[in-house]
């Protein structure tokens, strides 16, 4: 058997990654549709340099450090060690995964992050909790700690500055040693690898890894435009360079920034593979589980699944949060699609606009609340075109049916209704055209 990519790693994670070991090669083996070795017990909580903190003395650690959970920036932090391995071990990372964690704390997920063998870049807004994680994490190669606010982040930047991370970490001895896991991880890889070629970010880093304090509006723009380049870019690499390794994000979060994440991250399908979200219960159940009609189908629910597969995990005793929040919390995965595998709509931001517009204004129906972006007799005459109620409320609509409005729409008034000036429809009609190339060459090359 290939060595194991845990025995380089930071010799103080060894003991841990002993037990890892076993796991990642018994999932690589199931998917080689191999028999399976029986999985590994696992491993004692004290064990190794990762384990001398336990979540469960958070409490205590802060203390001595003189520190308090801030509610200003929603520290909330995970007390129990189990249900924060249940998390990474939803994640099945492999070793050499990348991970963006957003809010490490007191480093509580980011141990059990570390342990899976997973490459961490972990962004913490708290200056004083950062100290104490450069301290904690001081000479770990496969640790990097941003210091800043995740939502005033250029994330194409931060991962391109992951996946340099990455090909700086298998260039030292503790990555050389991992080349040799590299048949069995590339046999892993193969499931969901849409054989990519290496995204020249990669190759050619972009200049700023991390600005902290821009403006956030520009971003959306900018996310999209590199979007578009990365289109097709594999979810999933080998323990080689020469494809950019799957990106996998995973959080506590701060429960009042759950929506700016999510409307942050989850376009970046293509690039970020998953995420594990451990938000508040309640928005973990409604993102999930509301149906059109009902008063909880709301724009985060159609722009969700427009962008990704979202997936209720498990539910969280609020008892094991520290301080406990009013609420109980809930693990959520977003399988992020990409963005040529996605529902087809003639210009994506337009169809988002359309959506937020539409909700923007719950009571009216859709004619009206549309208004001034389309003429309420256009949007009547699409509506009952594509054979939708002429009364239908935003609350109303699936997301395949505001896919067919936002087609119609776009048949009647040739996009103008849109408020989108002509340079910015011929990108968009271009971009489109891309996407239904590249979903033709997915499907093999035919038209169908
Ligand atoms: C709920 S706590 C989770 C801490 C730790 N991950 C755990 O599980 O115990 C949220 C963390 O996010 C940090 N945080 C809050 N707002 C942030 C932001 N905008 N960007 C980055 N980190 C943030 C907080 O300082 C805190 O450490």
């Amino acid at each position: 058997m290939a060595a194991c990519l845990s025995a380089a790693l930071h010799p103080r994670c060894a003991a841990i990654h002993k037990h890892n070991r076993g796991t990642h090669v018994a999932r690589a083996a199931q998917r080689e549709g191999e028999a399976l070795a029986p999985p590994l017990p696992p491993p004692p909580p004290q064990v190794g340099w990762l384990w001398d903190k336990k979540a469960a003395d958070t409490h205590k650690r802060l203390q001595e450090q003189k520190l308090r959970p801030k509610k200003s920036l929603g520290q909330n932090f995970m007390l129990d060690d189990n249900v924060l391995a249940s998390v990474v071990d939803a994640a099945a990372l492999q070793p050499g995964d990348l991970v963006l964690e957003i809010g490490p704390g007191t480093g509580n997920l980011t141990r059990h992050l570390l342990a899976a063998g997973a490459l961490v870049t972990a962004v913490e807004k708290d200056y004083a909790l950062s100290e104490q994680l450069e301290v904690e994490f001081a000479g770990v190669a496969e640790m990097r700690l941003v210091c800043g606010d995740v939502l005033r982040q250029d994330v194409h930047a931060l991962l391109d500055g992951m996946q340099r991370h990455r090909l700086d970490w298998l260039a030292s001895p503790a990555g050389q040693a991992a080349g040799a896991l590299s048949g069995t991880q590339a046999a892993a890889a193969a499931e969901g690898s849409s054989a990519a070629a290496l995204d020249q970010d990669v190759q050619q880093p972009a200049a700023a890894a991390q600005q902290q304090g821009q403006d956030g509006d520009s971003l959306p723009q900018q996310q999209q435009q590199q979007q578009q380049e990365q289109e097709g870019a594999g979810r999933r690499g080998v323990a080689g360079g020469e494809h950019p390794a799957r990106v996998t994000v995973v959080a506590n979060l701060p429960y009042y920034i759950t929506k700016d994440c999510l409307n942050q991250m989850l376009p970046l399908g293509g690039r970020i593979s998953d995420i594990y979200f451990m938000l508040q219960d309640e928005v973990g159940v409604r993102l999930t589980q509301a149906d059109p009609g009902a008063a909880d189908w709301r724009v985060m629910n159609l722009l969700t699944q427009y962008h990704s597969r979202a997936q209720y995990l498990f539910r969280i005793d609020r008892r094991k949060y520290l301080p406990a929040p009013k609420v109980d919390g809930a693990v959520v995965r977003f399988e992020l699609i990409p963005p040529h595998q996605r529902m087809p709509v003639p210009s994506e931001p337009d169809f988002i606009k359309l959506v937020k517009k539409a909700f923007s204004q719950r009571r009216k129906v859709v004619r009206n609340a549309l208004r001034p972006m389309y003429e309420p007799a256009d949007v009547l005459a699409a509506l009952e075109a594509v054979g939708l109620n002429p009364n239908a409320r935003a609350q109303d609509l699936t997301l395949d049916q505001f896919g067919q409005l936002a087609w119609k729409l776009h048949e009647q008034t040739g996009g103008s209704g849109s408020g989108s000036n002509g340079e910015e429809q011929q990108q968009q009609q271009q971009q489109q055209q891309e996407r239904l190339e590249a979903q033709q060459e997915d499907n093999g090359g035919s038209s169908a």
